[in-house]
């Protein structure tokens, strides 16, 4: 069970498939108080082969070779608007007075064709991927089948956790069945250089303190450290240590306000100190785009109201940014109280990100 100042707990979740009663109670036990807690824990024993995990990250550290010329021709800011494609070195700041971020990316999502209702109507962030060329890359085929094979699997892999979560919450195993039936998920390849041993180490971050605002991310981290979890009880940032073949989940804001604020969607944030290049795959589940969400049964006592309104998977996953501001104004004046107390706080900020 964590308890403060432990790093998220590693899960076997082969106890979701073994028939033993008893290990599946257990897990979904241990699954409660990691959401309960921070929201964070890792998983052992699911059914993403590690073959498969290793494909898909030497893939990523290929396409990241590529020259930026290359990689530009996939720009996810030029060639299309629904969230496909390469993003440059420091084109975020999660964290409101750092650095831009010492990361680059690649978006990939479902391969939805341009026939597709969710194309035709927009819903969020839908439409074919963009590729790169096979000039730039000759074997890109391999390139997207790998893809697309693991992406698929993680996706299905984020249902079995909603099981469990639905467990958790004490309802039917296939409570979120509807939410998953059509569901947006996307995945991005992840590329951080090591920090420049000149930077200063205040402002420079990998990615900065932030949320996620879908419902559950699933990461893969390669073998360099540099993901760090918040914890707010001491005010410390724990070390997600890379363990072959885990995968780290988390929360996001949807879940969270889905649980009526019982579940945590946690502050995490990334800095590549290891002097090596740092690669991960974080796949962002949403759900199905056209779902109401509304406040889970069980999640509030006797009388008590829903904290929030019905809300459509799109339009809180679109209102991710907005409503990241008003926490982030509320995190810095907590911060701000605490300081007054304590000598030390961390300066981070709470913001999201898809
Ligand atoms: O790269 C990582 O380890 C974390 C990435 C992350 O938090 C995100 O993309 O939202
Ligand atoms: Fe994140």
């Amino acid at each position: 069970m964590p308890s403060a100042g432990d790093a998220p707990p590693i899960l076997d979740f082969s106890a979701f498939y073994s028939g033993d009663a008893a290990a599946k109670q257990k897990l979904v036990d241990d699954v409660r108080n990691c959401c309960l807690h921070n929201g964070f824990f890792q998983i052992t024993g699911h059914p993403v082969p590690l073959e498969l995990q290793q494909r898909i990250m030497d893939w990523n550290k290929k396409f990241f070779d590529l020259s930026l010329e290359q990689k530009m021709e996939v720009s996810k800011d030029t060639t299309n608007s629904w969230n496909r494609g390469y993003e440059l070195l420091k084109s975020q700041i999660l964290e409101e007075g750092t650095l831009p971020e010492l990361k680059e990316g690649f978006y990939i999502g479902a391969e939805i064709p341009k026939t597709h209702p969710y194309f035709v109507h927009k819903k969020l962030n839908s439409g074919p991927n963009m590729w790169p060329s096979a000039a730039a890359l000759p074997d890109v085929a391999g390139f997207r089948a790998t893809a697309m094979d693991y992406y698929h699997r993680v996706v299905d892999l984020a249902a079995d956790i909603l099981r469990v979560l639905a467990l958790t919450l004490d309802l039917p195993e296939r409570w979120f069945d509807d939410f998953v039936q059509g569901a947006v998920a996307t995945m991005r390849l992840l590329h951080y250089p090591s920090q420049p041993a000149d930077s200063p180490a205040k402002l420079t971050r990998g990615i900065g303190a932030h949320t996620d605002f879908g419902t559950i991310t699933l990461l893969l981290q390669d073998r360099v450290a540099g993901l760090q979890v918040y914890e707010h009880a001491t005010g410390e940032w724990l070390d997600v240590t890379p363990t072959p073949g885990a995968f780290v989940v988390n929360l996001g804001n949807l879940m969270m306000r889905w649980s009526n604020d019982r579940y945590v969607s946690n502050l995490h944030r990334v800095i590549n100190v290891s002097g090596e290049e740092r690669y991960s795959i974080p796949v962002f589940f949403s759900g199905n785009p056209d779902f109401v969400v509304e406040c889970l049964p069980n999640c509030r006592k006797e009388g008590e109201e829903a904290k929030y309104p019905p809300i459509t998977v799109e339009q809180a996953v679109l209102g991710g940014y907005a409503d990241s501001y008003g926490r982030a104004e509320k995190f810095k004046k907590d911060a701000a109280a605490k300081a007054a107390q304590a000598a030390e706080v961390p300066a981070a900020t709470e913001v999201t990100v898809a």
